[in-house]
């Protein structure tokens, strides 16, 4: 019998990626997207249900319509930026519909499910690899209302039949390899993606968010992973909810960093124009390192980041950005 899988947020970056995914294994992904950031051109894997996670009779609906086997939870507000300077939108937004989904999914039946958290629950620590174990500090509130997700699906978990994969991911970087979709935000604010699009001539600089960090070169340091071993990754949680294995928590990042200037030159080698640099003030909320241990994801599941080098993720996310128009670009 055909799987379907609840995809929230399918019309968004990593959930559009995942639906396709899905697709290709077999699944049928049924997208619940209220279209805020997301876009409905990126729905291209199986239907699609227009609805804000908030609306619970709309979602009684479709849980009844589609019956899904579990549920993969994309959809959030996730700009650390924005999360600082209006901290009450993103309580509401990511906490309020992240409640009424799990509700939602409990009352019909449908107990297990995949949720995208984020290294933004760790905050700034000064030892070395994040794990799971590491402890949970976030510095905006981007990050403390994932942790505070996290504690949610803990809380039903222990009360109910519910089970969850909660994958905290790093930074999620290039696309489709077959550039059938990829990255697109309006405004624009991830590194790689304004990188590439400056390099490319269509911005005239990039800014850089600080260059005084404790860090060897002053700029913030990441680990950048590729959104197709994201997803790959997804699917592994899945298989490990079916197998009647119990709920988890992993880490997914590619175990090295790179700093923001060794980025750059990177996009620069591969697109092969210049990137002008600015150098500009600290972001508020951003921590000065972040990396991953992931051997827990390998070990319990299998997962390994097979595509997550700089190399693949910029002209990934480069070939997407040449090949696809602009969702919002009229056409
Ligand atoms: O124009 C820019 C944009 C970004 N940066 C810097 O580049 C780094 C990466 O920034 P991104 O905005 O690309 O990514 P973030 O680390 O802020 O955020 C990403 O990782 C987070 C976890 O830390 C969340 O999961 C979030 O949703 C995801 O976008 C940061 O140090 C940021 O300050 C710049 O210097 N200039």
């Amino acid at each position: 019998m055909v799987k379907h899988i609840l995809v929230t947020g399918g019309a968004g970056y990593i959930g559009s990626h995942a639906c396709k995914a899905l697709r290709e294994a077999g699944y049928i992904p049924v997208t619940y997207d209220n279209l805020e950031t997301g876009w409905r051109d990126a729905v291209r894997f199986g239907p699609f249900e227009e609805g804000d996670l908030r609306d619970r009779s709309r979602l009684d609906t479709v849980f009844a319509k589609w019956r899904p086997q579990a549920i993969m939870h994309f959809a959030a507000l996730s700009e650390i930026g924005e999360s600082t300077r209006d901290p009450g939108k993103y309580w509401r937004a990511n906490i309020l519909s992240s409640l009424t989904l799990i509700e939602a999914a409990v009352a019909a039946g449908c107990f297990n499910i995949i949720h995208s958290s984020t290294c933004a629950v760790y905050g700034e620590q000064d030892h070395g690899p994040l794990r799971e174990d590491s402890p949970l500090q976030p510095i905006n509130a981007y990050g403390a209302s994932k942790r505070a997700i996290e504690d949610i699906l803990k809380t039903f978990a222990r009360s109910t039949a519910l089970k969850f994969v909660i994958f905290r991911y790093f930074n999620v970087a290039g696309a489709d390899p077959a550039a059938e979709i990829g990255e697109f935000h309006r405004p624009e604010t991830h590194l790689i993606p304004l990188a590439v699009e400056t390099a490319l001539g269509h911005r005239d600089t990039l800014t850089i968010f600080g260059n005084d960090y404790p860090t060897p070169d002053g700029t913030c340091i990441r680990d950048y992973v590729h959104v197709v071993d994201v997803v790959a990754a997804h699917l592994l949680g899945l298989e490990w909810l079916d197998a009647g294995n119990g709920s988890e928590v992993f880490c997914l990042g590619s175990g090295r960093g790179f700093s923001i200037l060794e980025l750059v030159r990177e996009t620069e080698a591969i697109v092969g124009g210049p990137i002008p640099l600015i150098i500009g003030a600290r972001r508020p909320g951003d921590a000065a390192r972040l990396v991953s241990d992931s051997t827990a994801a390998e070990a319990a599941l299998g997962w390994a980041p097979r595509r997550s080098t700089l190399e693949r993720m910029i002209t990934d996310a480069w070939r997407a950005r040449s090949t696809l128009k602009h969702p919002a670009d009229p056409s």
